[in-house]
């Protein structure tokens, strides 16, 4: 693979890479949750699998650190196919594209992470590619240019991206499998805690674990890094098991909120409540008043406080609830600092 067409290192140290690899499923079988998602690619994968054929291309979407990574290279797993892996931002020349399809092997994936990031240009290239597995390829230059067609092997690109709503209609057509991630229960990270654990060799009782679930924002990336985190806690300041005890005082001192909320849902329950008396209030002027874009918020931030139940939906725009009010210790009507 291409190191400089590799995504996968935004924002995390080598020794956070080293083990989400680690801790990432290789099978549909280590692969919790997302149950409708799953039992769908599952038919897929085994009718493509019996025909011989590249598994048609395949669009996951949803919030961060929910799985559409882990899925891509399960799905080449379970195809027993080579995967290339790129993304949106750093595919930025038609030739670069060219150089990852012409390089497939028969039924092999080109994952696209971040695909909505695309080039006009990229984007356009790939339509021929996916659609009739061929491109065109400039040779020469001058006076001596032409186009020659190449004929490519039947592949199945694989695109992710946290925010569908940027795709083109065209792109989003040319996927003939388009799965939305969800985010999991209390239960279902707690079960993938519990796994991860057992991988990194630390103990941990039922409570920890459901302890640590319970703060993880709906989100396996974000239960295993608070695992490792507890798990130096508990290897400094306890026995190296991961007990209730440990895991409340470790998540108390990295300041975990109680939900799991992070900053930007937080500012947002916060404003809506500051600024616009609680709502109701449009999703524009939110976006607005926290500097996000308005994509962001309702693709990353708004599925997960709504799914919480700290926001509702109205006619008329978005109310946080008595739940928002409760969680930031706010009483409804009065406004912050006014007591009396
Ligand atoms: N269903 C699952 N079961 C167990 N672990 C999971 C599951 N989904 C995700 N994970 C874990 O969470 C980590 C993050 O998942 P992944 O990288 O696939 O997320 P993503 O949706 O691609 O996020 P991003 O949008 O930021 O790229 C993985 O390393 C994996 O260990
Ligand atoms: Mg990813």
């Amino acid at each position: 693979m291409n190191e400089n067409l590799n995504p996968e290192n935004d924002n995390l140290s080598n020794e956070d890479l080293d083990v989400e690899k680690k801790l990432r499923p290789l099978s549909f079988e280590d692969f919790s949750g997302q149950d409708q998602a799953i039992d769908n690619l599952k038919i897929f994968v085994e009718a493509a699998n019996q025909r011989g054929e590249a598994l048609d291309h395949t669009l996951f979407h949803g919030p961060p650190g929910l799985g559409k990574t882990t899925l891509a290279h399960i799905l080449a797993n379970e195809l027993e196919v080579g995967i290339k892996v790129t993304s949106g931002p750093v595919l930025d020349k038609p030739g670069d594209l060219a150089g990852l399809l012409t390089n497939l092997d028969e039924r092999d994936v080109l994952f696209i992470d971040e695909i909505h990031r695309l080039s006009p240009i990229v984007e356009e290239y790939l339509y021929s590619a996916m659609e009739d597995y061929k491109i065109d390829i400039m040779i020469e230059s001058g006076p001596n240019a032409r186009t020659v067609q190449i004929n490519l092997e039947p592949f199945t690109l694989i695109g992710a991206t946290t925010r569908s709503g940027l795709l083109t209609a065209p792109m989003r057509a040319r996927f003939g499998i388009n799965s939305r991630l969800h985010y999991y229960s209390t239960e279902l990270l707690t079960t993938i805690i519990q796994r991860s654990a057992t991988i990194l060799g630390v103990p941990i009782s039922m409570e920890g674990a459901i302890e640590i679930a319970g703060r993880s924002r709906g989100t396996p990336r974000i239960a295993n890094a608070l695992l490792r985190r507890v798990r130096d806690f508990a290897q400094i300041k306890g026995n190296g098991s991961i007990t209730i005890e440990i895991a409340q005082y470790a998540l108390k001192a990295l300041n975990v909120d109680a939900h799991g909320l992070d900053e930007m849902d937080n500012k947002i329950l916060v404003t809506i409540i500051d600024k616009f008396k609680g709502g109701p209030v449009g999703i524009s002027t939110i976006a607005t008043a926290v500097s996000e874009n308005i994509e962001t918020i309702e693709e990353v931030y708004e599925p997960f406080l709504i799914q919480q139940g700290f926001i509702m939906r109205t006619p008329r725009g978005r109310e946080v609830t008595e739940l928002a009010y409760k969680h930031l210790g706010r009483v409804k009507g009065r406004s912050q600092g006014e007591l009396f």
